[in-house]
């Protein structure tokens, strides 16, 4: 952090800020086109008569409520573009660096994988079909793989907030108007809360063993009013990736992860390519 960066006038000179000058009319764009694209498609179906929340249709997206709130006038261009580029890029980067991690980890850990590839088994028998949300929902210990890897992976690996009042926690007093980081990398790693926080056990997530603990013990959603809205939809596309991957795949292991080096940006990465071995199944059978 360059604390001369918050004055807007010193920002302008430097070399980040031209750097962003000059990729932010393609990320614009970008989002400008989805929109673009939407308005379209709504107004040929108004023309046609099409409901897009009739149930042989698609359903009506959080991107419909913004553009029926711009027909009512409570929000213009510039709010849906905003919007839609939080949307987008709190989703986007935070997903793809959960999936690399837990695919790395999984393919250290090879009998929490077979774990893992029995209960698909269970699931999906030798059909290949595509998976269902209640078969998502039966996939109770990859989910606790996905937790216990955004626990020693948090995609976000601190949270910042800025702090209107004074706060005491533990007896200290942090005053008011102050930039506060909370390290929830290190949060997920106390062996108080997770013994030996290196190792990978997903059974720290089983209802039995959660029971008690403190929520924001684990908190790679963050908490509060301002908590990730798309937990719920991150772990299903998590678990759709994934069991697409296990159940044609065997994950080997390329990087060992007490070789990871990481580096804490605004999402948690490496200095390194994170490489997994593809090893296709032999067992496979079509139906
Ligand atoms: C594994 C995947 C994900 C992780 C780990 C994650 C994590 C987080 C975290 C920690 C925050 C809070 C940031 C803060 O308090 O400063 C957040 C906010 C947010 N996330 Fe996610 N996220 C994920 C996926 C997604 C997806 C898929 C979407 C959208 C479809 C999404 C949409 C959002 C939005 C809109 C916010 C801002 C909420 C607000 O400010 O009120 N996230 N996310």
């Amino acid at each position: 952090m360059k604390p001369w960066f918050l004055v807007d006038f010193i920002y302008g000179l430097s070399f980040t800020a031209r750097q962003e000058r000059a990729v932010l009319p393609d990320l614009h764009n970008f989002t400008k086109n989805i929109i673009e694209r939407r308005r379209r498609k709504r107004n040929r179906n108004t023309a046609t008569g099409i409901q897009e929340n009739n149930v042989n249709e698609v359903k009506a997206t959080m991107l419909d409520i913004l553009l029926d709130e711009e027909a009512k006038g409570t929000i213009n261009d510039k709010g849906i573009r905003e919007e839609v580029d939080t949307f987008l890029f709190e989703g986007h980067d935070t997903t793809a660096t959960a999936l690399t991690f837990i695919m790395m980890r999984i393919a250290n850990e090879p009998d929490i994988q077979d774990s893992i590839c029995e209960e698909l088994q269970d699931i999906f028998g030798d059909s290949q079909r595509s998976p269902t949300i209640e078969d998502l929902s039966k996939m109770k210990y990859l989910e606790c793989c996905i937790k216990e890897s955004l626990r020693l992976y948090p995609s976000v690996p601190f949270l910042s907030r800025y702090l209107r009042k004074e706060v005491v926690i533990a007896g200290y007093t942090i005053p008011k108007n102050t930039y506060v980081d909370l390290h929830v990398f290190d949060i997920h790693r106390d062996p108080e809360v997770y013994p030996e926080p290196e190792k990978f056990r997903p059974e720290r997530f089983l209802p039995q063993n959660t029971a008690g603990r403190n929520p924001y013990s684990y908190i790679p959603f963050s908490a509060g009013p301002r908590n990730c809205i798309g937990q719920k939809f991150a772990t299903m596309m998590i678990k759709t990736l994934m069991s697409g991957i296990l159940r044609k795949y065997r994950l080997e292991p390329i990087i060992r992860p007490e070789d990871l080096v990481f580096i804490a940006d605004l999402v948690l990465w490496t200095n390194h390519p994170i490489d997994v071995r593809f090893r296709p199944r032999e067992h496979l059978t079509s139906n």
